[in-house]
């Protein structure tokens, strides 16, 4: 059968990327999207303010949602300090397995958790199964109607502190608008918004990034 997109993406990182190099990774896949396939990844443009976040922040434990391929994994993670975690949740088995590979062939598997299973049931479960009091920074790039359950959620269980940091890819498209409206009005969080563009389109597009403020 013909193989799917997410497996046509990992050969070409397999083919043009340097083992241990991210940033090759990085490369690869860009020029995989912008040259052979579009693919649902954040992308360069809106990846580069991803990473300005990511390196000012320097943060020690970041939760992802949403692995996709694992493009904003590597991303992330090749800019964190020693000891750093990223622990990122994708349900999808087939997305899930494509990833980890991206993630070993970056060179990044010490550093990052790939946990198989839908956010609401592991968002619960990241104090006892893996020791975590609360993150400093969170990306969100699931399903777009999951991003504000699931902010809830890590409120409710107390996974945000003062000065946590989540960043909200789509702002525009495909858009959120109940989690905008929630993160822009709640007293809980100082939010701004980073125009960008859908990657290498004119779209606008743009991230939102959001600090609790306790
Ligand atoms: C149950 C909770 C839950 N738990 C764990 N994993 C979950 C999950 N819900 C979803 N996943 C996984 O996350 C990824 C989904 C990502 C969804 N992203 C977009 O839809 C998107 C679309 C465009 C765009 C499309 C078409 C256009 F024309 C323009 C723009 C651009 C973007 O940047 C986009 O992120 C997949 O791996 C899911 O398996
Ligand atoms: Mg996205």
């Amino acid at each position: 059968t013909r193989s799917t997109r997410p497996q046509r993406l990992l050969k070409v990182v397999q083919k043009r990327a340097t083992r241990g190099d991210p940033q090759s990774v990085i490369s690869a896949v860009d020029h995989f999207c912008r040259h052979s396939e579009w693919a649902m990844n954040v992308g360069d443009e809106k990846g580069s303010i991803l990473d300005s976040v990511v390196s000012e922040l320097s943060p020690e434990k970041v939760l992802e949602l949403g692995t996709y391929c694992g493009y904003s994994t590597v991303r992330i993670a090749r800019l964190l300090p020693p000891g750093a975690r990223l622990i990122t949740l994708e349900f999808n088995a087939d997305y899930a397995a494509i990833a980890r590979q991206v993630i070993a062939w970056a060179g990044l598997e010490d550093k990052v958790q790939l946990v198989e299973g839908a956010s609401e049931d592991w968002i619960p479960r990241m104090k006892e199964h893996y020791g975590i009091e609360t993150f400093d920074f969170v990306f969100l790039d699931h399903w777009k109607d999951r991003y504000l359950p699931d902010t809830k959620l890590m409120e409710d269980c107390g996974l945000l502190r003062k000065g946590t940091v989540l960043l909200a890819d789509n702002v525009i498209c495909p858009g959120f608008p109940d989690y905008l409206e929630y993160v822009r009005n709640s007293l809980s969080y100082k939010s701004c918004y980073f125009k960008s563009h859908l990657k290498y389109t004119k779209a606008e597009d743009g991230l939102e990034k959001s600090v609790f403020l306790g």
